[in-house]
């Protein structure tokens, strides 16, 4: 079977006041599934691409990895992440109440711009090494990915916990969208 191409957007909040609310770690997610490495400083994206060659169930995917410039609740949703994608991570942090808000504020200009009830999505709390900071409880995360028919993971970019699993889950999701139930536990290759 030729490798099938898939296009994913990672999306998350950004503050402008970056001193007080650090932002959700779509960045380094994306760095560290795709170069397996954590970098520990902060860089606002504009916008970065990324490529990854993956296996699940003996199905290759090419994966184009598209790391979004950060959100806030005033951004207009760009119109560009609602063409030719397959599907979406959207990432909060669980040390902020702040990015789990903006989280669903970003899913629903999402599905308002795509004109569409459903998109393959894996919500993700990111940062859960820094549990003595959460203020968004796992409960709350879990039951928003069930209102959207979302899967759900916490991660940690930082001790490379559930990273891979972010885009296991999605390339599955997006085969039961195209009408190809897949099997949940199956495992991955990079
Ligand atoms: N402790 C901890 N810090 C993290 C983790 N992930 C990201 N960070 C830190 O959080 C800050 C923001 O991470 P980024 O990955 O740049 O965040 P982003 O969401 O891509 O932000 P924008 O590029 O502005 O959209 C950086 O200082 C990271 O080092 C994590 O899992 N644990």
């Amino acid at each position: 079977m030729p490798p099938k191409e898939r296009n994913i957007a990672i999306m998350g909040y950004r503050s402008v006041v970056i001193i007080y609310v650090l932002p959700a770690g779509k960045s380094s997610l994306s760095i560290q599934f795709v170069e397996g490495q954590f970098v520990d400083s902060y860089d606002p994206t504009i916008e970065n691409t990324f490529t990854k060659e993956t296996k699940v169930n003996s199905q290759e995917y090419d994966m184009k990895l598209i790391d979004t410039a950060g959100q806030d609740e005033y951004s207009i949703f760009p119109v560009q992440y609602s063409m030719d994608f397959h599907g979406y991570v959207l990432v909060y942090s669980i040390t902020s109440q702040k990015s789990f808000e903006v989280i669903k504020i970003i899913y629903e200009k999402l599905l308002d711009v795509m004109g569409k009830k459903y998109v393959p999505v894996v919500l993700v709390g990111n940062k859960t090494d820094l549990h003595q900071e959460r203020t968004v409880t796992t409960e709350e995360g879990k039951k928003l990915a069930e209102s959207w028919r979302a899967a759900f993971l916490e991660t940690s970019a930082k001790q490379n916990e559930s990273v891979g699993d972010i885009f296991h889950q999605l390339l599955i999701l997006i085969e039961n969208e195209n009408g190809n139930p897949q099997e949940k536990s199956s495992c991955i290759i990079s």
